[in-house]
């Protein structure tokens, strides 16, 4: 963790919830007659709060708009159009221009069917993610997946473990058979390849990326409570937090009733830059969400049929 982060955070720790101390009196005969007085005895435990991860949020947001803070870490100010018109000059390789115009002024962007001819290597798109699907559902049925709420330490007072209903297997996009990639390599891939040099082009990365896939099984309307990613940082040396959050999603024929949608959280007070509104994102086949992990609270509304999400975290 950062420092700067780290201080925030202590001082949040310290000011919320602080508990006003009584005056000592001045004279012993006014203290409560069951009061020990012994001098060897420290003077002052020092107790900290635990406070909640929302909590924490909450006040860090208080402080600085996240938006404003996951700013810093872009290369340029994107805030005027002279600046967005210099598109052409950042060589992207696979992202529209205004993806990168959306991360910077709203946090988040998405994009459908987005996977460049280089990695395709003659397939169709449709192909892929459908292939990639299948791949999905038979390493489920192999037992692969875990249980994310089991995953996490049960200790940690910090996190509710009762929040997610995922299932989730991390991949390493190192691993792969170069002669013979299935359907989710090429997609890590191109996760790996062409987007994450886009993103890095734009944003300062420093860290590792991980890569997630996370299954909704139906049952009891598997969900994913509102959280944020990663700790708002604009510190560039920082390789703890997440700072990028891609998400590409396997569901084909995705309609309504199939639930499961992405919740992204508008700033219901509607100051700052952040959107006000909540808005809902359909996780249909070959639709790529990308967010600044440390800004964009976000939740999985409740799913009715099975549901497969390839996530990126890059730091
Ligand atoms: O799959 C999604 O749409 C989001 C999942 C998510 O928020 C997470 O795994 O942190
Ligand atoms: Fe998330």
């Amino acid at each position: 963790m950062s420092d700067a982060l780290e201080s925030r955070i202590l001082k949040a720790a310290t000011t919320t919830n602080a508990v006003e101390l009584p005056e000592f009196p001045d004279n012993k005969s006014d203290l409560p007659s069951d009061y020990e007085y012994d001098p060897n005895e420290e003077e002052e435990v020092e107790e900290v709060e635990e406070i909640d991860e929302n909590d924490l949020l909450k006040y860090l947001d208080e402080q600085e708009n996240p938006l404003y803070i996951a700013q810093r870490l872009f290369y340029k100010e994107l805030n005027s159009t002279e600046s967005q018109a210099s598109c052409p000059t950042w060589k992207l390789e696979c992202l529209p221009c205004k993806v990168i115009e959306d991360l910077y002024g709203h946090g988040w962007a998405t994009v459908d069917g987005l996977i460049d001819l280089k990695t395709l290597k003659g397939k169709k798109s449709s192909h892929l993610f459908q292939g990639a699907r299948a791949e999905a559902e038979s390493l489920s049925k192999e037992g692969l997946f875990t249980r994310a709420s089991d995953l996490a330490n049960s200790d940690d007072p910090f996190r509710d473990h009762t929040a997610r209903d995922d299932w989730i297997t991390w991949l390493d996009p190192t691993q792969s058979d170069k002669k013979n990639p299935s359907n989710l390599q090429t997609i890590l891939d191109f996760f790996n390849g062409p987007l994450h040099h886009d993103i890095s082009r734009m944003i300062r990365l420093r860290g590792k990326t991980e890569y997630q896939l996370a299954q909704y099984k139906p049952e009891n309307g598997a969900r994913y409570e509102r959280h944020r990613d990663a700790f708002p940082t604009d510190d560039p040396d920082d390789t703890h937090q997440r700072r990028v959050t891609a998400i590409m999603y396997l569901n084909p024929g995705w309609t309504q009733k199939d639930g499961g949608e992405l919740k992204i959280y508008g700033q219901s007070e509607g100051h700052g830059m952040r959107d006000a509104a909540d808005r809902t994102v359909p996780p249909m086949l070959g639709r790529l969400v990308i967010f600044l992990s440390g800004v964009v609270d976000h939740a999985v509304l409740p799913a009715n049929t099975e549901r497969f999400a390839l996530t990126a975290w890059m730091r």
